[in-house]
């Protein structure tokens, strides 16, 4: 597949829910399937003991013995059932628990373009209404659903013993109704996929204009959205309709059945009586064997529709699972999952004379066909400020992505600290870069959460309050009501450009041997961005920083420049030297100069 960082060590995709049910339940589920034995088997004693209850009374025997078995019988039968049940439930909710924390960390390592591709919203449908099915599977796939077989089973066997005639009156009776369901219960999983899938889009379509509600209150628009959200849950609704109309079938095919059943049996046992082929009792017995019929088949029809259900949820599990996690990004046990060491012990630092990235030939679109990057080569020196500057959508922040491995280029070749890219496990990587996106991306986590991201190693609140100073946001953060630990959520946020210098004390904090700032400036002051610039040589110092840059201040200032255009370097140099020889880059400097003297660089 393209654009891929090498696949990692993520677990078989199949889903075997019996199985994972087992997992370390193994006696409880035995268990369970014993409670669910003795409940069937007690019903279906029932009406046999019924019938002894009646020759008793026709014989005038006494009646205490079979009226204490009757009583023990449905009792029993009740209370196993309810028993069996419990546990079933508890071991369901456990699985279902499991399976939510896989999947929410298995997305969470999945590569960048599958997870996009995938949906936020659509990834979320799996832990509610996909969950949901799965439990559905849970409670009728292990034991209801064979009960209701074997009770289907028993209750035939016990009717052909009494009178095997009348079993083969009822038989052909149910046959038809049988046929029917079969149809329904194929047409149902293939309405149940198709509404899997559409709620899936649904949940992404919601979860995406919820993502945008500030420009679509500022627009007015939440009448528009909501008209193209709701024409999404008709669609679903529709569906579910379509499901629902085949769904309805089942039960009145099921008592049609039934129906037909009775009055051939009355008809058919009336003459067997009269020719002394069958006794009353037993004729009273298998009338009630005949009406106890009809629950556990339709138990077992609505059943395999549940299992229709169930399977589709399955199934959508599976295809998340079977995207691959990207390497080193996932461990299949939070618990056990061993620290990385590249993280934790201290490394050697990157040598300064080796070059901290060099493109080669770099290919790369986001789809096949549309390149974005044309053959891009350019070199980031060891050590310093390096500005990547270029018109807008030119390719710039598609370079950091592609340094940072969220995508495979397409041909050339991409080498970090001297290494090919290939040979970097993304994590071992990304533990050597810091990144400051775009939009100075943000968890909802505390302050102090948000500044430590990935270190391993502990920072106390002096250090913290000191990197904070360095991007001159240690006072707003003091201000906060809980300073560090105030959760940055929907209620507490912060200012463009106090998300800004978050983010950059974050990469500070990092102490990484590269890092990377993607327009790190655009919502800040004059006396911000000059704090800024001092922390960023500062960290330029020891390091290299890679930064895209629109600011001429921030050009002017930088050590190195490689000027982009239409995903291609056109050049790259040292600010004066690139004035005189590259048009292009003279000419978007001097449209940014606003009449200052271009030609110059600024003083620290
Ligand atoms: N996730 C994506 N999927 C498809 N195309 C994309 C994606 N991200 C960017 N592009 C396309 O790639 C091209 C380069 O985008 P990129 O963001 O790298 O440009 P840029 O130089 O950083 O632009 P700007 O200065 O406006 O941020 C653009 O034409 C854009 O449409």
């Amino acid at each position: 597949m393209k654009h891929t960082a090498g696949p990692g060590a993520a677990p078989a995709a199949e889903l075997k829910v019996l199985r994972e049910l087992a997992r370390g339940n193994g006696l409880q589920l035995a268990a369970v399937g014993l409670l669910a034995l003795v409940s069937t088997g007690a019903t279906l004693a029932l009406p046999l003991v019924v019938g002894k209850l009646l020759g008793a009374i026709q014989s005038g025997e006494g009646l205490t013995v079979w009226a204490a078995v009757m009583v023990a019988a449905g009792f029993g039968s009740a209370a196993a059932g309810a028993l069996a049940s419990f546990l079933l439930g508890r071991m369901g909710q456990r699985l279902i628990c499991r399976l939510r924390v896989r999947t929410m960390r298995h997305s969470l390592g999945l590569r960048l373009a599958d997870a996009r591709r995938e949906g936020s919203g659509n990834l979320v449908a799996r832990l509610t209404s996909d969950a949901a099915r799965i439990k559905n599977l849970i409670d009728i796939g292990p034991v209801q659903l064979p009960m209701a077989g074997i009770t289907v089973l028993g209750t035939l066997v016990v009717m052909g013993l009494l009178d095997w005639v009348l079993l083969l009156i009822t038989v052909g009776a149910f046959l038809a109704a049988v046929g029917i369901i079969t149809l329904v219960v194929k047409g149902l999983r293939r309405k149940y996929a198709a509404v899997g899938e559409e709620v899936g889009t649904l949940a992404q379509s919601f979860v995406a204009a919820l993502d945008s509600l500030t420009v679509i209150k500022a627009y007015r628009a939440e009448d528009t959205v909501s008209a193209n959200l709701a024409e999404r849950a008709r669609k679903v609704a529709k569906l579910e309709t379509d499901a629902a109309r085949m769904e309805s079938l089942m039960v009145p095919v099921i008592n049609l059945g039934q129906q037909i059943a009775l009055v051939a049996v009355v008809v058919g046992g009336g003459a067997r009586m009269l020719d002394g082929h069958l006794l009353l009792a037993d004729f009273v017995a298998f009338l009630l064997y005949l009406l106890q019929l009809t629950a556990p088949l339709i138990m077992a029809a609505s059943g395999v529709s549940g299992i229709q259900l169930g399977l589709v949820a399955r199934k959508r599990f599976e295809d998340v699972f079977a995207l691959p996690a990207e390497e080193g990004t996932y461990s299949p046990d939070v618990a056990t999952a061993a620290p990385r060491s590249a993280s934790v012990q201290k490394r050697a630092v990157a040598s300064a004379e080796v070059p901290a990235v060099r493109f080669e030939d770099v290919v790369f679109g986001y789809e096949a066909e549309r390149p974005v990057l044309r053959g891009a080569r350019f070199t980031v020196p060891g050590r310093g400020l390096t500005a990547v500057v270029g018109l807008s959508g030119s390719g710039k922040t598609t370079v950091l992505s592609l340094i940072e491995r969220f995508m495979e280029p397409d041909s050339g070749r991409i080498e970090v600290h001297g290494r090919d890219l290939s040979d970097w496990s993304p994590a071992d990587l990304r533990s050597r870069i810091a990144y400051v996106d775009q939009a100075s991306t943000l968890l909802q986590e505390s302050v102090r959460a948000n500044l430590v991201l990935g270190r391993r190693r502990p920072a106390d609140d002096t250090t913290l309050y000191s990197v904070l100073d360095r991007v001159g946001l240690a006072e707003d953060i003091r201000a906060l009501p809980d300073g560090l630990d105030t959760v940055l959520d929907g209620a507490t946020g912060l200012s463009g450009g106090q998300r800004q210098r978050l983010a950059l004390a974050r990469a500070v904090l990092a102490d990484a041997d590269l890092v990377l700032l993607d327009e790190p400036t655009s919502h800040l002051d004059s006396v911000n961005e000059q704090r800024l610039r001092l922390a960023v040589d500062r960290l330029a110092a020891e390091r290299a920083v890679v930064v895209v840059a629109h600011r001429i201040s921030t050009i002017q200032h930088a050590d190195h420049v490689i000027v982009m255009d239409r995903g291609a370097v056109t050049d790259e140099g040292g600010h004066a030297a690139l004035v005189d020889r590259c048009p292009a880059y003279a000419e978007l400097v001097a449209g940014q100069s606003l009449g200052a003297d271009f030609r110059a660089p600024v003083a620290a």
